[in-house]
């Protein structure tokens, strides 16, 4: 069941400076550490580097509250697809999206602040400048603004006094915190745009809670799925195919599995009542303490080894459909599909095809209402490691426009939003979400007025109704393996597909990810888009020379070339390739030359890679 947040009220200290010194002081920098960095999603390091970056963070988080005039802000604890033995924090800003720019350079000066009157003198020093209330230095004269920090947390074993290191310290700043307790990551978010009420549109009830945060969702998926009973001409998912008819999770053994259970209460209840809308039936495996987290299951593993996932869960080995799957990380904030066919073949569906095939329906429905296609925006935006045919279809076949931005939600939400009126944003991996713009719902606003008093058998009405719901029922904040789940499930419902067919739109590229370990891997630098390297320039002169080399070995028609990159990871202690080419042999040959190159180059550690060979199922 869902449960209610704890709410916990500020210290109410006239000047908390010697209890945040104490806590400081109580929790120092460690050694083997020379700096903390702001990574792709936030700090993220072995959980027992963490304690001294935590408390500051409380602190930092009641900070960025209070200069926002005491709008409400997020500290999620988690490391995400990252193994056990990693923790971290994501940062969620008042409107619910990641933290602002400028502020992580903040939120890294206190991080590395050598000690607690340093750290001080800088909390004063924002405070002064980005408080109406600010203390000009000396916390005890003047009355603090308010300061509101919700906390969520995973499952990992060291989240719980984590989270407690952070709660006391932003009591300590005197913030009020609400603590959620375990949580998904987009579920913090959402509790945080919701608490603001910076969801659009305003007919959206602000609910900044779990129980509203389920709600919402499951009544807008049983919305759209219910669009799909109305006859019409193209509408024909009146009926669930047998193979969708139970959908497989692979919770990673991670929050996501925990809290899928409650849409499955709710589905239950809905039906119950006498809905009858093809919601289908969920069945989750491996759930916390079922086997060690991200750990040869959950999207992350799934995807980057193109493989199925261990199933962990004892009544469910062997009882499993692997017809109609779903695979969450760690946080839940990712998702992707895959299935076993007749030939217990393996097929991955990953972020790029569910942009594809989200995309496309969106704007297939804003077609039957605008044939034109010009009153609305819409685009995708990808990483360099989109496949190169996901990108060859969406500009060729889907006819939208595409935006490759840096590796990160931080980065591709932003060009999302600030590109397009319907912007759909999805990492390969599986981080995705669909944004809309305020011209969106001024077209939502001017169909509905044209269309009212047509039959609700008409396409353009229908089509109303879908695309009105989609806001509610998608994530504003940030990517989210449930609310894409649901989302992804109604728009096959309503084609009338299985995975199957959805993935047969294209072929991907044969591909390959790898990881290098390196001394120092912040010698790699890269250029604007990542897809290539800026530093050391002898890296990219050979990188190119092996690229080149595979192009001329292998003849690519029209399609894409075959390319690799590398860049240092934002969450791992690593150096990532990609690499793909026209034969799986192609992309595992290059990847490996990327891999041997970083080794030798940019100083490798431990034995040196071993060539790759990629054995599908
Ligand atoms: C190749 C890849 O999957 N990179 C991931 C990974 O970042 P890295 O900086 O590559 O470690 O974690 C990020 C946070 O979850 C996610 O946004 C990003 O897409
Ligand atoms: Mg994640």
């Amino acid at each position: 069941m869902p449960v209610s947040p704890k709410i916990y009220h500020g210290n109410s200290t006239p000047s908390p400076d010697a209890e945040l010194a104490a806590l400081i002081d109580a929790h120092p920098k460690p050694s083997s550490l020379s700096e903390y960095s702001y990574g792709t999603a936030g700090f993220r390091y072995e959980a027992s580097l963490l304690p001294c970056v935590f408390v500051r963070m409380g602190i930092f988080a009641a900070l960025r509250s209070a200069s926002l005039g005491g709008e409400e802000v997020g500290a999620m604890i988690t490391a995400s697809h990252n193994a056990e033995p990693d923790n971290g924090m994501k940062l969620a800003d008042s409107h619910g999206g990641m933290l602002d720019a400028a502020w992580e350079e903040h939120a890294v000066s206190l991080a590395n602040a050598p000690d607690s009157q340093h750290a001080l003198a800088l909390i004063h020093t924002l405070l002064s400048q980005h408080t109406s209330t600010g203390d000009g230095g000396n916390s005890s004269k003047k009355k603090l603004p308010k300061m509101v920090v919700h906390i969520g947390r995973d499952t990992r074993s060291h989240s719980l006094p984590l989270a407690a290191l952070v709660i006391r310290a932003s009591r300590a700043m005197g913030a009020t915190v609400i603590d959620h307790g375990e949580v998904t990551t987009p579920q913090l978010h959402h509790f945080v745009m919701h608490a603001n009420g910076h969801m659009l549109p305003s007919i959206i009830p602000q609910r900044c809670n779990e129980s509203g945060y389920c709600e919402i969702m499951a009544m807008s998926y049983a919305a759209l799925l219910r669009t799909g009973s109305v006859g019409g001409k193209g509408n024909v998912g009146k009926q669930r195919l047998h193979s969708t008819s139970t959908l497989v999770i692979d919770g990673a053994c991670g929050i996501g599995a925990l809290k899928i259970n409650q849409f499955q209460h709710i589905f239950e209840k809905l039906r119950a009542e006498g809905c009858t809308v093809g919601l289908p039936t969920l069945h989750t495996v491996n759930f916390p303490g079922d086997g060690p987290l991200n750990d040869k299951c959950g999207a992350e593993y799934v995807q980057k080894q193109q493989l199925p996932p261990r199933l962990y869960t004892p009544s469910s080995k062997g009882a499993v459909s692997k017809r109609y799957m779903t695979s969450f990380d760690g946080d839940a904030d990712r998702i992707v599909f895959h299935f076993e066919d007749e030939a217990g073949k393996f097929h991955l569906l990953d972020g790029d095809k569910i942009a594809v095939l989200v995309s496309s329906f969106i704007q297939d429905e804003l077609r039957c209402i605008d044939p034109e296609g010009k009153a609305v925006k819409c685009g995708v935006v990808q990483t360099a490691y989109a496949n190169g045919s996901s990108t060859l279809y969406l500009k060729n076949v889907v006819k939208t426009n595409v935006v490759i931005a840096k590796t990160g939600v931080k980065f591709v939400h932003a060009a999302a939003h600030h590109h397009f009126d319907v912007g759909v944003y999805f990492e390969a991996n599986g981080h995705g979400t669909v944004l809309f713009g305020p011209k969106f719902y001024d077209f939502i606003s001017a169909a509905d007025a044209k269309l009212r008093g047509t039959s609700r058998h008409n396409r353009a009405n229908i089509a109303l109704r879908r695309l009105r719901v989609l806001p509610a029922l998608v994530n504003q904040s940030v990517g989210d393996a449930m609310s894409d789940m649901m989302l992804v499930d109604a728009i096959l419902f309503l084609r009338g597909w299985d995975l199957s067919t959805w993935s047969k739109l294209y072929s991907d590229m044969p591909s390959k990810q790898a990881k290098v370990k390196v001394a120092d891997r912040s010698i790699i630098t890269t250029n604007e888009n990542e897809t290539a390297a800026v530093a050391p320039a002898a890296l990219q002169i050979a990188l190119q020379a092996a690229m080149d080399d595979m192009i001329s070995q292998e003849s690519s028609g029209n399609g894409p070339k075959p390319r690799c990159f590398v860049r240092p990871s934002g969450t791992e202690d690593a150096v990532r390739v990609y690499a793909e080419a026209n034969t799986q042999k192609g992309a595992d040959t290059l990847a490996y030359e990327a891999m041997m190159l970083i080794y030798k180059l940019c100083g490798g550690v431990g034995a040196p890679p071993q060539p790759l060979i990629t054995n599908r199922l």
